[in-house]
């Protein structure tokens, strides 16, 4: 499709100053404004300082760049200044790949859906090829009247902001966020409430949810006391962060100005208030509003206040639901996840800092953390949202999962202790002295 042809799909939109501020994206990071001049150009990343050290460096030797980048932005471009490599070569591959990945595409509606490979295939553009297909599929762009150029900019921008070498935070689990969601919304108690407005926040807000992650935890932020902490006053930092860098894309790229200026504002909030609840230290509050709403039976989807609520604990069952998978992609999803709290917890020790719980490889295990995590997170969300969909067959398959694989962790747990017990016990008749 030609651009000329793309740009009259679109409504006609106006453009007034504070929506069409290419720094809006700043909005989350007002508090670089005083930094040293040569320190601007790290205004939206929020890695480490250790990390950004390491930014400003090579950033003095590039003056020609016009845009401010953010931290993955950076990188990107230092891959293409440094000419074809391994990745390149890849892109010989991309009709085939592509063919694939498209194939896959009419599976996606399938809880057993491989991310991983998706993301191979797709060439690593996972979240843009999902969300350009289900925002087809739901007719969202027809219904908002998207502008097909600017829509696919801002799909790109929001892939390119997830942190390609974080082991978990990265775009491939933002991917893995907004294929859960599609699988939710499909819930026969849910699907047929749901208005376009809802599917479009829903699936944003997924694809978005993490957008930028450093790679550390908000403790880390805190006690390295970087800018960002002190921006949110170290309360849901790094939802905040997420919320507010996906409305600066959204209004860099203009995606949505055509909408009149309330409606605009409206989606910005809820876009927030969907992406502040993954903060797991509010787990238990948003668990027992669900409680008690089961208990009295009183959610009412034809309310959208009611709605509303039921999408944000749909993102958070998505946000934690890699325990629910099967064991084969589960796996790697705890790993991953382990390897980014390890490293978090090796740079506190190089940092002298004190090493945040679950991040010290030498006390804790893969097994005793996802135990952990299945018993005191993911199983009490996931009870509540099988009561919630009155047993649907998907609810079951997640929860005979979950089930499974915290057996098959155990059991993992228990062959390392007999292995550690084994080392520990000195070989009969010897005595240890040479
Ligand atoms: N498999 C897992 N094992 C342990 N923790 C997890 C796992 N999956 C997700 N998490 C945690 O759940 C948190 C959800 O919010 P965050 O994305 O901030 O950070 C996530 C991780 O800290």
């Amino acid at each position: 499709m030609s651009c000329l042809m793309v740009e009259s799909l679109g409504a006609v939109s106006f453009e007034s100053p504070d929506q069409n501020a290419v720094c809006s994206r700043t909005l989350g990071d007002g508090g670089l404004k005083g930094a040293p001049a040569g320190l601007q150009s790290e205004r939206r990343g929020s890695y480490p300082s250790i990390d950004l050290r390491l930014l400003n460096r090579e950033l003095s030797t590039k003056r020609k760049v016009k845009r401010l980048l953010s931290f993955q932005r950076y990188l990107h471009a230092q891959r293409r200044l440094r000419g074809p490599g391994f990745q390149n070569s890849l892109h010989l591959l991309d009709e085939d790949y592509q063919g694939q990945a498209v194939h896959m595409l009419s599976k996606v509606g399938t809880w057993s859906f491989d991310i991983f490979l998706f993301d191979r295939l797709s060439n690593g553009n996972s979240l843009v090829t999902l969300l350009c297909h289900l925002f087809n599929v739901y007719g969202l762009i027809r219904h908002f009247q998207l502008d097909m150029v600017k829509l696919h900019r801002f799909f790109g921008m929001v892939q390119e902001d997830y942190h390609s070498q974080n082991p978990y935070h990265n775009a491939i689990h933002a991917t893995d966020v907004t294929q859960a969601m599609h699988c939710y919304l499909q819930e026969p108690k849910i699907a047929h409430h749901l208005t376009p407005l809802d599917v479009f926040l829903a699936l944003l807000a997924a694809a978005a949810h993490d957008v930028d992650h450093p790679g550390v935890n908000q403790s880390f932020l805190i006690k390295t006391k970087h800018h960002l902490a002190s921006l949110y006053q170290n309360s849901s930092v790094l939802e905040n962060h997420h919320w507010r860098s996906l409305v600066g894309m959204l209004r860099e790229c203009s995606l949505l100005s055509h909408l009149p200026p309330s409606t605009l504002r409206d989606i910005e909030q809820q876009l927030g208030s969907l992406i502040l609840a993954t903060d797991i230290s509010r787990q238990n509050e948003f668990l027992g509003r669900f409680k008690s709403h089961l208990d009295n039976k009183d959610l009412q989807l034809e309310d959208a206040g009611h709605r509303h609520f039921m999408l944000q604990m749909a993102l958070k069952c998505a946000d934690v639901c890699n325990p629910c998978r099967d064991w084969e992609l589960s796996s790697q999803w705890s790993e991953r996840v382990c390897e980014e709290f390890y490293r978090q917890g090796d740079l506190e020790r190089k940092c002298h800092l004190e090493i945040s719980p679950l991040c010290d490889q030498q006390l804790e295990t893969i097994p005793v953390i996802q135990i952990g995590f299945i018993t005191y997170i993911v199983e009490p969300l996931f009870e509540e949202w099988m009561r919630f969909t009155n047993g649907s067959l998907l609810a079951n398959n997640m929860l005979g999962h979950l089930k499974r694989n915290k057996a098959l962790w155990r059991q993992l747990l228990h062959t390392q202790h007999k292995q550690a017990a084994g080392r520990a016990t000195p070989s009969r008749g010897g005595t240890g002295v040479p």
